[in-house]
């Protein structure tokens, strides 16, 4: 389970009163995906941010499955987080950025290389390997920026608009493998305005108002 219990987080260069103070508590659970709804400002980055730890807390706690998470740094949380500008390394072609995921040191077996191979198929790049980013659309490069975060298998998974402005095909194959993941017990937060992500992955949702995370209904 991910317990984030009263994380606190305020902007130090803002006036008083011009942003709310941050305070964020949720839950979730090994399989759970949770869907984080909130207008344009609202604290959707920042919550993602103290999560990976990019941004430290005032105080509050976070832990998985008992184990406190502040004391770690990002790449040791076992969090991976899919941004909206993707992330990816512009010199590197396709097949690396997405190797990346499976081997930072770029050791690859062949069995990692057939992975990404099939992976790459998966979610309709067939072909595209030896591409570099800069000459994909930006639909592809989202595929590529997911299809490494869903690689890495980490136990955690952090989707920040993982799927906006992407066909219908693409989006419901994309889902698909998230629901896998899901499956096989990785936690997963949704950051999204689309209902129809957030109705074909998430099992709860909630909202942020006044920098707090407020449940809703299904
Ligand atoms: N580095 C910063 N310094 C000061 N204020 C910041 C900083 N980063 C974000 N903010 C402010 O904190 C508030 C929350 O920002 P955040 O990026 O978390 O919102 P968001 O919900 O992700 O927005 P969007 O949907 O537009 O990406 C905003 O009012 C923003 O202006």
């Amino acid at each position: 389970m991910l317990d984030c219990r009263d994380l606190t987080f305020h902007y130090s260069r803002c006036d008083p009163g011009e942003i709310p103070d941050f305070c964020f508590t949720l839950r979730l659970a090994p399989g759970e995906c949770l869907a984080v709804e909130g207008p344009s400002g609202s604290g959707k980055s920042t919550l993602l941010g103290l999560l990976a730890g990019f941004l430290e807390p005032g105080g509050g706690r976070l832990t998985w499955r008992g184990s406190d998470l502040l004391a770690l740094p990002p790449w040791e949380r076992g969090i991976t987080t899919v941004f909206q500008d993707h992330n990816l390394f512009d010199h590197l072609p396709v097949w690396i950025n997405v190797g990346l995921g499976l081997a930072p040191d770029m050791k690859l077996s062949r069995a990692q290389r057939a992975k990404i191979i099939a992976g790459l198929a998966e979610v309709g790049l067939e072909g595209l390997q030896d591409r570099l980013p800069g000459e994909l659309s930006g639909g592809q490069r989202q595929r590529v920026a997911l299809l490494r975060a869903l690689l890495r298998g980490s136990p955690l998974l952090l989707l920040d608009e993982p799927f906006t402005g992407l066909d219908d095909i693409t989006r419901q194959g994309l889902w698909a493998l998230v629901r896998r993941q899901k499956a096989e017990g990785v936690a997963v937060l949704l950051v999204s305005h689309d209902r129809d992500d957030i109705e074909a992955l998430a099992g709860r949702r909630c909202r942020l108002a006044g920098g707090r995370l407020v449940a809703e209904g299904r």
